[in-house]
């Protein structure tokens, strides 16, 4: 038998490396996880380089990779991609960012680049689309809030250039910095003109606003300042019906995974109630990927969690999320006639607190496949796997393989 639908489920920073407070182990080796085991002892497992060795990628970067847009021919930028998650359209000449709801103190300090995690943040949003007026540099805005702290920022105007830095210090307790052009260019002196402009009319918007109120009354940290990052213009990318005969679907909450998604033509599924974070409802979102694999061919389904637990540096937080999706995951177990891929996009080590270059594990359970002998899903029983060591531009041709729709090299 071959099965003729795909599932790519990416497992969001699930990988880690040893954790102190799990006695050496990585979260996902100390879960308990007795379905994702067994997809793996039904399948072939291996560990995977998103983008290459050493590499650390971006959640951008290594899921263009993995869906077989290499980001070293593909990749604009994370902003535009961010942006169309959001619902943003970016046309020519716009110019899309990445935004975090971040928090600054009263001497000028970021003390929480993710404004304690705040969620719901549309009445901020909607704030800043009536109040910020850049018309004095020729530049319009689109502003739409994402998932938790995370929001979209597109500049329209004439002559705006990308090759501009970001004003996110990456730390906490830093100064937010100037945004400059990183060239001579008098596009990008423009775009960063209003994009300090931006930052500064958002945070005096911000500052005052009901829900920050609200906020400090309550002892929660305020949104009172948008960090920006990923300055990009919209590259073109081959749509993915056409370069793999296959139709398609997103399924993320976060809006950097159903950008990406977008632009190479997957159609996005909402699902209520799913958040991007540790509190989604992870049965729904598996009931709408069986669904629609009913009516596609192909279905990339992200769940997001782990990777902030990662970003957060809690290790039994993450342990314990993950066991809750390997829960959740249950009901793929009857998807006999599927091609079930599961991997993580990079690794996110709670003694990092972000991206790492380590590799990441993967499996694809399905007819066809020739079963290894690992039977464990984790970074170190999936090394010993028959996959050995990919590259996340590999996975795609692998799986068009084992579904027979790969194209012959040669005559
Ligand atoms: O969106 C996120 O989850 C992370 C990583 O991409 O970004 P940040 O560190 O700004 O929260
Ligand atoms: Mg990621």
């Amino acid at each position: 038998m071959i099965a003729e639908k795909v599932l790519f489920l990416v497992l969001d920073g699930i990988s880690d490396r040893p954790c102190e407070a799990l006695d050496g182990l990585t979260p996902l080796a100390a879960a308990r996880t007795p379905v994702l085991d067994q997809i793996a002892a039904e399948g072939i497992c291996g560990i995977m380089d998103s983008v290459a060795p050493g590499i650390r990628p971006g959640s951008d970067t290594s899921h263009l990779a993995l869906l077989g847009y290499p980001p070293q021919e593909y990749y604009t930028g994370r902003g535009p991609l961010e942006a169309e998650g959001t619902g943003i359209h970016m046309t020519a000449g716009m110019i899309g960012f990445r935004c975090n709801f971040a928090t600054v103190d009263a001497d000028g300090l970021v003390t929480d680049r993710r404004a304690g995690r705040i969620s719901g943040t549309e009445p901020l949003a909607e704030a800043i689309r009536d109040g910020v007026d850049l018309s004095a540099l020729g530049v319009e805005i689109r502003f739409e809030a994402g998932a938790g702290h995370r929001a979209a920022l597109a500049l329209v105007g004439e002559g705006l250039g990308d090759k501009v830095s970001s004003n996110d210090p990456k730390k906490e307790g830093a100064r937010p910095l100037t945004i400059r052009p990183c060239t001579d260019d008098p596009a990008d002196a423009k775009t960063a003109r209003a994009c300090n402009e931006f930052i500064r009319q958002s945070g005096e918007i911000l500052y005052n606003h009901p829900v920050n109120v609200r906020r400090m009354e309550e002892g929660l940290p305020p949104a009172n300042l948008l960090l920006i990052r990923g300055a990009g213009k919209m590259g073109a990318f081959p749509q993915f019906s056409e370069r793999y005969g296959l139709s398609g679907s997103v399924i993320s909450a976060a809006t950097l995974i159903s950008g990406i998604g977008k632009v190479v033509g997957l159609e996005h599924i909402p699902v209520p109630g799913t958040t991007g974070s540790v509190d989604s409802d992870l049965d729904a979102k598996v009931r709408a990927a069986i669904e629609e694999l009913g009516r596609k061919d192909f279905v990339l389904m992200n769940i997001k969690g782990a990777d902030e637990a990662g970003h957060d540096g809690k290790g039994i937080q993450k342990r314990d999320f993950i066991e809750v999706i390997d829960e959740a995951l249950a009901p793929l177990l009857d998807l006999k006639e599927t091609l079930i891929v599961v991997c993580a996009d990079h690794s996110t080590p709670c003694s990092v607190k972000d991206h790492s270059a380590d590799p990441v594990p993967v499996v694809i359970r399905g007819p066809g496949v020739r079963v290894d002998r690992t039977n464990q899903f984790d970074e170190v029983s999936c090394a010993e796997g028959g996959l050995h060591r990919i590259r996340g531009r590999d996975l795609m041709p692998i799986t068009l393989d084992l579904i027979n729709k790969s194209h012959k090299y040669g005559a």
